[in-house]
């Protein structure tokens, strides 16, 4: 049998805000084919691994490579060629409002192919229709639900058909009917497009719905990696804070928090 290929292999990764570690030493990969939930509380570090994972932010000590690629090493080229195969689904679906659905979904393949008109147009409406959003490509953001506007920035995630689709907070601000037909999605997109997904959520349900594999993060440190099961099984007193939605803040007292978040460190 071979063994699972990682898309991202994270090593020893730190990040620094200042004088303040957010980011401890970080290990992390995932494997193609699987979809990763990364939870924690709030400030546990979540969107700075992201943006790492992203190239957004340049690691201060440790790797990230994502198809093999060290997003430290690679040149212009190497890197441009990575970002060609991830898609990316930010919090808020920020699709330009000056635009119609389907200009917003095709900004990628202008960005990036040298497809004539006609095609890019035909793939556009294919991915909006992937989305159930198939005949809405000529109306402008405005004119959306907040789920159809999440659909259609997944939309234009996809439309370079990505390896690798990063998803930060898709359930924010969506009711929960909304959010468990984005949840149907993301999983549709695995298995019949065979992406490996990356979800960034704070919401449990939707976590233990979609994941194949979660990763729990605290303090910018990774407590554990492991199947739904497992994480729900955890004997970790952290995770299973996290699980019953019990916040660390109300087990410490304020001069204690306080020092955490002013704390410096050599
Ligand atoms: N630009 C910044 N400058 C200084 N500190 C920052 C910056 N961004 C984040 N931090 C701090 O780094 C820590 C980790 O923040 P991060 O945003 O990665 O956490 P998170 O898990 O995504 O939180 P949330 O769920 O609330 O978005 C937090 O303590 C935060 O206050």
């Amino acid at each position: 049998m071979n063994a699972p290929v990682p898309l991202i292999e994270v090593e020893q990764l730190e990040a620094w805000y200042g004088r303040r570690r957010v980011l401890h030493g970080v290990d992390f990969a995932v494997n193609a084919g699987e979809i990763r939930v990364i939870m924690g509380g709030s400030g546990s570090g979540k969107s700075t691994l992201l943006r790492h994972l992203l190239g957004l932010q340049r690691p201060v000590s440790g790797r990230v490579k994502l198809f093999g690629v060290d997003l430290r090493e690679a040149s212009e080229r190497a890197l441009l060629d990575v970002r060609k195969r991830i898609g990316v689904s930010f919090q808020g679906g920020a699709l330009l409002t000056s635009l119609t659905v389907g200009e917003n979904v095709a900004l990628p393949l202008r960005e990036h192919t040298t497809l004539d008109e006609s095609t890019i147009r035909i793939m556009s409406r294919l991915k909006l229709e992937v989305v159930n959003l198939g005949g809405f490509q000529d109306l402008m953001p405005s004119q959306l639900s907040g789920g159809m506007v999440k659909r259609a920035a997944l939309a234009r995630a996809i439309v370079m058909d990505p390896r690798l689709l990063f998803f930060d907070e898709p359930s924010a601000g969506l009711d929960p009917v909304v959010s468990a037909e984005l949840d149907e999605l993301i999983l549709r997109l695995r298995d019949a497009l065979r992406m490996t997904i990356v979800v960034v959520t704070h919401e449990l349900e939707s976590a233990f719905k979609i994941a194949d594999t979660i990763t729990v993060l605290d303090q910018g440190n990774i407590l554990t990696t492991g199947t739904v099961a497992a994480v729900r099984a955890s004997d970790n007193e952290r995770i299973q804070d996290l699980l019953n939605r019990r916040p660390r803040e109300v087990q410490v007292d304020a001069d204690a928090y306080l020092k955490r978040l002013t704390e410096e460190e050599a």
